[in-house]
Parts: C-alpha cells; structure tokens; sequence
C-alpha cells in the first residue's frame, strides 16, 4: 500500500492528488465533505477509495491505514457508506418525463463509459440492469449490480441521476428482495402467466373455455369490450366475440399478477419505483389490440405503469439487427407507441442492441417517451477490446464458446450460422476483432457469457479465462470505455437521443 503514500499527503493537505505510474487518479471523483477528503483509485486492476480528515465518512469506510489516511476496498459496506453521504450514488426512478435506456452491465465494469456516453443527452441511464437469468448465469447478485453501480458514479462525479432495474423479475419474493436493496426500476416479467397455448387452440374450444370463466368477469369482459370501439389517434380498435374472447385467456391471468403486484409492492413502497410490465419474452407476438386490452385493462384497474414491453412483430434476437418485414414492423411499432402515447407510459424494447435499422423508426414514433434495454452488447464490446490486445485468451475464449454453444440454447433464442463463422486457425490476430463485426461470432459469445465467465479447469479447478478476463480488461480500461461511448453512442444517434 506504500503506492499511496502521496496520494494520502495530497488528500490530507486538500489536493487533487498527482497521476503516478502506480497509482490512477479519477479526478472527476473528489469530494471534500464534512472534514472528509476522498477520491477514488486503481492500482494495478483493482480500484480503491482513498479517504482522510476526520468526518464520518472517514470514520465510517473500512480500509487499510496509510499516512493520515485509510485505502479502502470497494466492498459492500463502503458502497453503503458512498450511498449514506452522497445522494447521488443511489438509483432514482425517473418516470415516463424522459427517455431511458437500460445498460446492463454483466462484468460491473463498464458503467463509467455508459455515463460517459449518456452525458448531455436526452436519455438517462439505468446503469445497475440485469436479469435473474444473468445473474444466475454469472452467479452474481443484485447486489453486486448495486455496488458497481454506485461506485462508478462516484468514480465519474457523475450526478445527474442513474437507475437500478430489478430485471425480467417472475416471483414475488425476488420482487420483495430487490425494493428492499433499493432497486428504483421493476421489470415484471409475466411470461409464466401468458397462455400461449390460445394462440394454436380453434375457436370453438376458446368459446368453451371462455364460457367456463365465473359469470361476474364474462360479463364485466363483455360490458367493457364486446363489440366496443376505441379510437386511439387515428387507429380504431374492436374487440368481436373471438377477438375479445382470446385476449380474456391468453392475458387474462398476466394481467391479475400485474395488478396483484401493483397493489402489493408498487402502490405501498415508500420511494417512486417505475414499474414496467414485460410481455415480451413470450412466443406469442403482441398484437396492436392485445396491447391496447392489457393497458386499457390496467388502467380500469388503477394499475400504473412506467413503461411496457410487448413481443413484437419479426425477431428481437441478441446481440444482432432487427429480423423481419421492416414495413409491417414500422406499422405495428407506430401502433405500439401511440398505445403508449395514449395511456402515458414508455414503450420498452427489449433486446434493444444493435437494432440499428430500425432504430429510427422506433425514434421516429416514440419521440422519446421510450425506454429501451442493452445487455449483452456491451459484454461483447469486451470481447472486441480482448480480441484487440489479448489475441490468445481471445482464442481459447472462441474455442470453449464454440464447444459449449449448444448448453445455452436453453437460457436464450437465437439462431445463428455458425458454418459462416470464419475458422479461427486461419484467422490473423489483427482480424480477430472483426469477429464482433459479424452476426453469428455476436451471437455465439453473447449467449456464453455465463459459461465462459464460470468456466473452471477440470484438474485445478482454476478458472479457464476470468481472471485473465479481467486483467486485461482492467489494464485497457480506457479502450473499453472508447468503445462502449461509440458503440452505444451510435445507438443512441439513431434513436434520435
Ligand atoms: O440477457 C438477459 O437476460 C437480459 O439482458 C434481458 O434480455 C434484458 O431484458 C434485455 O432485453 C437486454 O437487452
């Protein structure tokens, strides 16, 4: 820790202490507050908290003493005492007042280059995003997610407001677990409620099955919607008998669980939570009026929501463009949004990345009251950056990915042409990056992140590729935050934001 000698003297004596060979200053980082000066650090790959004075805070963080000062880890409970004295490290909900993009960070990591990326323009970041499955894939926590969060805030100086999405969240106690941790975004993901089996049953046993429903919610379906039209800016929408029929059983139960958590968790926390209602992990695609009967259903029911994801037309897959009519998407995606637009919430895209053709068709018509979700791309950008500087990790990286495609076909849908990805042995260190450039190669790593990251020697049990992951991911911190500021960036240009 002797590396940090002048760093102590500098905070101690109130100055922005000097970048050294050993030691990385983020300057944008210091605060002097309450007797307290501190800054955050990185020696070799792993970052510090610097701390001196006699304030609170200084006596609150755990660290190691050197010089009049302490050099703290970033743990758990220094990102509580982070929380604790700077407000603008906690997560924030932001409503439906302007657009937002989830930035799911699966390395805890790349934050800093989000907030770079965000900065000065019509978006919030919703830094601390991931998944259940993520999480159980990488076997993370959310508060693992938290704390990188709040850290690379704090590494930024940045104070313009992040937000923390519990995401894809299906059980209830899961839901009571990330409110109490402070998350400030719920996804709630209503795929196990949603009957997919309507969508291939005739008609006839749909009548039955909706004739066997209790007579009190036939008739309130029937006075509500039966034969009745809405006009939502231009689009008529009505509901016959099979049509009205259908979207009672196929959403009907989704939408009890929606308000039963409403009711529970949203409408009783104590902090303004944006609840966003996922019916897009679904194999039933979401038509114009199902969306409108689940808001309209909603809303009857006192139920608000932030933002809703529907299953849209053609194919969201990770990591890789929009697969479909781009016309009969352009129609539908207008309809969505003016739903949306109609009952006063965002519409959310899910598996937002790289979506790049119709990304201004989604900007054109939502005009900003969106939210769309990234994840894996930005996982992917570290794959380009190790690609870049660590050619053979890169390789023994494919080579498992490769081995071990097919185990995660259960967790995601994706259908890449692997025959198309060009054959590592004849590839040259300087094209590997380009492998990222290419749909199938995106998707092979985008789906193995969990494996690749959890992968362990048979005979050590060492892990295969994480450490060294890591090391050089750390040691080339500024070609990841690059890349993440153009990647995203040019998402977010053509999203008009
Ligand atoms: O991979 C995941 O589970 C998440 O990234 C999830 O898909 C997320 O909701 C998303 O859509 C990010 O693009």
């Amino acid at each position: 820790m002797e590396q940090f000698q002048r760093v102590v003297a500098d905070i101690v004596a109130g100055k922005l202490p000097q970048q050294s060979d050993n030691v990385t200053i983020y300057e944008r980082s210091f605060e002097k507050i309450e007797g307290s000066n501190i800054i955050m650090t990185k020696s070799g790959t792993e970052k510090y908290l610097v701390v001196a004075g006699n304030g609170a805070l200084y006596n609150e963080l755990d660290g190691e003493s050197v010089g009049d000062g302490k050099v703290c880890a970033l743990t758990h409970h220094n990102s509580k005492v982070l929380n604790k004295h700077f407000e603008y490290t906690k997560p924030q909900a932001f409503g439906t007042e302007i657009a937002t993009m989830g930035l799911g960070d699966r390395l805890g990591v790349a934050s800093p280059g989000h907030i770079e990326t965000v900065m000065n323009r019509k978006v919030k970041p919703i830094l601390a995003q991931q998944s259940i499955r993520e999480l159980t894939l990488l076997n993370r926590t959310m508060t693992d997610i938290l704390d990188a969060a709040t850290f690379a805030v704090f590494q930024e100086g940045y104070k313009d407001g992040y937000g923390a999405d519990a995401d894809h969240i299906k059980l209830e106690k899961d839901i009571e677990y990330a409110l109490g941790l402070g998350f400030s975004f719920l996804t709630l993901d209503c795929s196990e409620q949603i009957r997919n089996d309507i969508e291939g049953a005739t008609t006839d046993d749909i009548h039955k099955e909706f004739a066997s429903l209790p007579v009190d919610r036939k008739e309130y379906y029937k006075n509500h919607y039966l034969n009745k039209s809405f006009e939502v800016q231009g689009l008529e929408i009505s509901y016959d008998e099979a049509s009205l029929h259908k979207n009672v059983l196929v959403y009907g139960e989704a939408i009890d669980f929606m308000e039963h958590v409403y009711t529970e968790y949203i409408a009783k926390a104590d902090r303004a939570i944006d609840f966003e209602i996922s019916i897009d992990e679904t194999e039933t695609v979401t038509a114009p009026e199902a969306h409108f009967f689940v808001a309209e259903e909603l809303r009857r029911r006192g139920v608000t929501v932030q933002s809703l994801a529907p299953r849209f037309c053609g194919e969201f897959q990770k990591g890789i463009d929009y697969i479909g009519d781009i016309n009969q998407f352009e129609k539908e995606l207008h309809e969505h949004a003016e739903i949306a637009k109609y009952f006063g919430y965002k519409l959310s895209i899910h598996s937002g990345s790289d979506k790049f053709s119709v990304f201004p068709i989604i900007g054109k018509y939502t005009e900003g009251l969106l939210h769309i979700k990234t994840a894996g791309t930005n996982w992917l950008e570290a794959v380009r950056v190790i690609a870049q500087v660590n050619p053979d990790l890169y390789r023994r990286m494919h080579k498992y990915a490769e081995e071990h495609f097919e185990e995660t076909l259960k967790y995601y849908h994706v259908t890449p042409d692997l025959d198309s990805v060009a054959p590592l042995a004849k590839t040259a260190d300087e094209d590997l990056p380009a492998y990222m450039d290419h749909d199938a190669s995106r998707q092979l790593f985008h789906v193995t992140y969990g494996i690749l990251l959890t992968a362990k020697s048979s005979e050590s049990g060492a892990d295969l590729f994480r450490t060294e992951f890591f090391t050089t991911l750390m040691n080339n911190e500024d070609a990841y935050r690059a890349s993440l500021v153009k990647h995203i960036g040019r998402h977010l240009d053509l999203l008009g934001l």
